[in-house]
């Protein structure tokens, strides 16, 4: 029996999808079925339904053995796991992003502060970070903040909000990681797991 960690908001659609494409459809009709419930069991599988930030969370203590999570919250976190592959959904990628371009940003608001952090030491710039949990856009918006550090996909949400990119970072898609005991203890079956889940996938490795 394998644990599969798995992000319960847009990402769970994304996977559903996914699988769909590649006619998992075991998986996908269990996971389709879910409304509030947070353990789904198939044949010879668990899935494990948790906020993204927690899925490297539960694979590092051993819950699961496997996770499904964004390459943002795996740059973020220091994860003790195995990153296995990249999957092809959850497309978007890290920028700053204001109402206009300046030359610094003394005060900038994200969910990312050690990567912010990081970006601003980097350019060798002062930096106070606020800490935030979501509708982040809003800092900059009001004022609270010269920037925000967050996630960008189709850019909807900056416009929306009068803001627009001024650093384009790191690209984030999805990842499949593992446990570090569980990719030998239950090796073969994290293998067959890997083979299914790569038939369309065209990302390298
Ligand atoms: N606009 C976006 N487009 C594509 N992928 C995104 C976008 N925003 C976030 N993501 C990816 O989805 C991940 C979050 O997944 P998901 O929404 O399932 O998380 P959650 O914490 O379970 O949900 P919620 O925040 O809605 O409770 C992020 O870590 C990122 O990799
Ligand atoms: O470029 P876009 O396609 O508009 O997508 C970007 C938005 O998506 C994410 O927010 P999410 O919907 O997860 O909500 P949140 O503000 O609660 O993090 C991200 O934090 C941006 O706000």
């Amino acid at each position: 029996m394998i644990t599969i960690a798995l992000s319960k908001g847009r990402q769970l659609k994304d996977f559903i999808q996914y699988l769909d494409e590649i006619n998992l459809t075991e998986w996908s009709t269990a996971l389709k079925s879910v409304s509030r419930e947070l353990v789904i069991q198939t044949k010879d599988t668990r899935f494990i339904l948790v906020k993204g930030e927690d899925v490297p969370v539960y694979v590092e203590e051993g819950i699961a053995d496997l996770g499904i999570t964004g390459s943002d919250i795996l740059i973020e976190q220091n994860c003790n796991i195995n990153n296995l592959m990249d999957l092809p959904f959850g497309y978007c990628h890290f920028a700053i992003a204001s109402k206009e371009k300046k030359d610094v940003y003394p005060v900038v608001a994200t969910k990312y502060v050690n990567f912010t952090r990081q970006y601003f030491d980097s350019i060798k710039q002062p930096v106070k970070i606020i800490k935030l949990n979501g509708s982040v856009e809003l800092a900059a918006t009001i004022d609270m903040a010269d920037a925000i550090m967050d996630i960008v996909q189709s850019g909807k949400t900056l416009h929306d909000n009068g803001l627009s990119e001024q650093v384009r970072l790191d690209d984030i898609n999805a990842r499949l990681i593992s446990n570090k005991h569980a990719y030998f203890s239950k090796y073969d079956e994290i293998q067959t797991i890997i083979n299914q889940l790569k038939v369309k996938n065209n990302v390298h490795n």
